[in-house]
């Protein structure tokens, strides 16, 4: 048991053009949680993003992840202080509420002086709902993610190809995941799930040892043109992309859009008014846990 840590949690992209609920790529943008053990109560202090709006009590996000992994281990951490110096943008499809769940995980397991493990993943895509964002911010890197009957929630690590330079870009709106999950239909005829089937598994060769197969590996029919309405400037910037050769995908249920390159840049000609485009690195280490004294 120690007095405390420190996790550093990646940002992750999901889906990657038909990979839905199956990959996840890790992202180079952190939110930092430092946790230390306290006489009594819970403390918790936001700053970034969110400080305005996440609750401070035991409903904030981090800390029912954190109280429910205690459960599992049979734990108990007696009085808490929490603060979050939040960076990934909560809304946009950039894995926050994953980040914010794997953070809240690592931070039990470090104050309990247990690894984290299998039991892990599968709490976290539990709170989650699905396992591709939760599993990028916990292994980093590329992941494959699947659920197996129980259900138990699984995922496999990939390294992904030392050239990828993910490009953010970014629109002022939010859109909340489930609000988007809403809009998808119970089926997907057979030929959309073929196609899908066919581009997720070329997209996990793609990432991992043939970027010049992004730009077919990262089409979508499962759900993206599902989602249209809740952000048609989104699929708009997606489908110039993608017309100029640049392999363009919807960044987990929206709005962001993810440019798949090589070189960090997009290009000049399409209309970014309202978005902001950043390059990114690949996170490739997943959550990391430290001790604090
Ligand atoms: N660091 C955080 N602390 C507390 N709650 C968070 C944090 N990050 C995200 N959340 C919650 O998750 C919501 C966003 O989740 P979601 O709609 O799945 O979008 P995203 O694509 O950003 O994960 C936020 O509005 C907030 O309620
Ligand atoms: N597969 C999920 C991914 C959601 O990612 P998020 O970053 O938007 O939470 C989906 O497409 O719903």
């Amino acid at each position: 048991m120690t007095a405390g840590v420190r996790v550093r949690v990646p940002a992750s992209t999901a889906n990657l053009g038909a990979g839905f609920d199956a990959l996840g790529l890790a992202l180079g943008l952190h939110d930092v949680i430092e946790v230390r053990r306290a006489p009594s109560g819970l403390a918790v202090t936001v700053t970034g993003e969110g400080a305005d709006d996440v609750p401070r009590d035991e409903s904030n996000l981090v800390v029912r992840a954190l109280r429910a992994a205690c459960d599992r281990l049979g734990f108990d951490p007696g009085g808490l202080a929490m603060t979050c110096a939040n960076v990934i943008p909560h809304a946009r499809g950039l894995g926050s509420s994953a980040a914010a769940i794997v953070g809240g995980i690592a931070a039990a397991h470090g104050l309990a002086g247990k690894p984290l493990d299998d039991d892990a993943l599968h709490l976290a895509a539990e709170f989650e709902g699905h396992a591709d964002n939760v599993a990028a911010s916990l292994l980093g890197g590329l992941v494959v993610a699947w659920c197996e009957p129980g259900p138990r929630f699984r995922a496999a690590r990939v390294e992904p190809h030392p050239d990828l330079r993910p490009v953010a870009i970014v629109p002022s709106e939010e859109s909340a995941t489930h609000v988007t999950r809403g809009l998808l239909p119970a089926v997907v005829p057979h030929a959309d799930a073929a196609f899908a089937a066919g581009r997720a598994a070329l997209a996990v060769h793609a990432l991992a040892a043939r970027p010049d197969l992004l730009l077919p590996a990262t089409a979508d029919t499962l759900h993206q043109d599902y989602r249209e309405k809740a952000w048609p400037r989104t699929l708009r910037v997606v489908r110039e992309l993608r017309a100029l050769g640049v392999a363009a995908a919807v960044s987990g249920a929206g709005p962001t859009v993810l440019a798949f390159t090589t070189d960090g840049r997009v290009p000049a000609g399409v209309d970014l008014t309202g978005f902001t485009a950043t390059p990114l690195s690949v996170d490739r280490a997943g959550v990391r846990v430290d001790p604090l004294d």
